[in-house]
């Protein structure tokens, strides 16, 4: 299982890589779950990034405007993410959501067929009135994409386990897989998840708030040591 790790600037991005994550996933949370970040800031991190290791952006949680949300991908793209994602947050049904990612990977695809595009929902999707979590994995399907994703849209605390049942995340990332996408989830993950995530098949981890100094997303700070613990637990159950 890989460990993705979302900093917010230049100083997260090296802690999140001297501490072993897999994806670098440049994000914002003060604009939201999956706030977007600036151009620059991405093509920052990009460049401090060894070359094998992958560099994500997230265009934010998006409202459905193909168009706008298409503009943003192109945007993520030249500023060298190789892994987009994009927060399901304003579609409210399935039909809505393909047709925001089917432009996005059209977008992306077209000019650049190796980045990986990520169809995201959450797990309290009701909450915001998105499209459903259980939902996701068609959508990514429908659309062209290769990662099917869930993560929580408030961060108040509760976490992707508030939401949705061991059964239940079993039965997104099966159908995902069945489908031949690959799966991340997040969503408040602490350490002692890992191991469940990892063992119903999930390919992907996603975290913030564990990777920082005092567990909060908000004023803690991503430090290296607390990333090595992570990634050394998803490595122990690989092996
Ligand atoms: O993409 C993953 C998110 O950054 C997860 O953040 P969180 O662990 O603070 O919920």
């Amino acid at each position: 299982m890989l460990l993705l790790i979302s900093p917010i600037n230049h100083e997260e991005a090296l802690e999140s890589i001297k501490g072993g994550a897999d994806i670098v996933d440049v994000k914002n949370p003060k604009e939201g779950s999956l706030g977007a970040n600036f151009p620059w800031v991405i093509k920052d991190i990009r460049e401090l990034t060894p070359e094998d290791k992958l560099v994500s952006a997230t265009l934010g949680d998006v409202p459905y405007k193909p168009g706008t949300v298409s503009l943003a991908a192109m945007g993520a793209h030249v500023s060298g993410a190789d892994y987009i994602k994009v927060g399901l947050y304003g579609t409210k049904n399935h039909d809505e959501a393909v047709e925001v990612m089917e432009n996005v990977v059209k977008t992306v695809k077209d000019i650049s067929p190796d980045t990986i595009i990520v169809a995201a929902g959450y797990a309290d999707a009701h909450r915001v009135g998105a499209v459903g979590p259980m939902e996701i994995p068609k959508v990514a399907k429908d659309a062209g994409c290769d990662l099917a994703m869930l993560d929580t849209a408030v961060k108040d605390g509760k976490t992707l386990f508030d939401f949705l049942n061991m059964d239940e995340l079993k039965e997104f990332v099966d159908e995902a897989h069945s489908y031949g996408l690959k799966t991340a989830l997040a969503g408040s993950v602490k350490k002692d998840q890992l191991k469940p995530l990892h063992d119903i098949g999930c390919d992907v981890v996603g975290i913030r708030g564990a990777a920082c100094v005092g567990g909060d997303r908000n004023t803690g700070h991503i430090h290296h040591t607390a990333v090595a613990e992570l990634k050394e637990l998803c490595e122990s159950f690989d092996n």
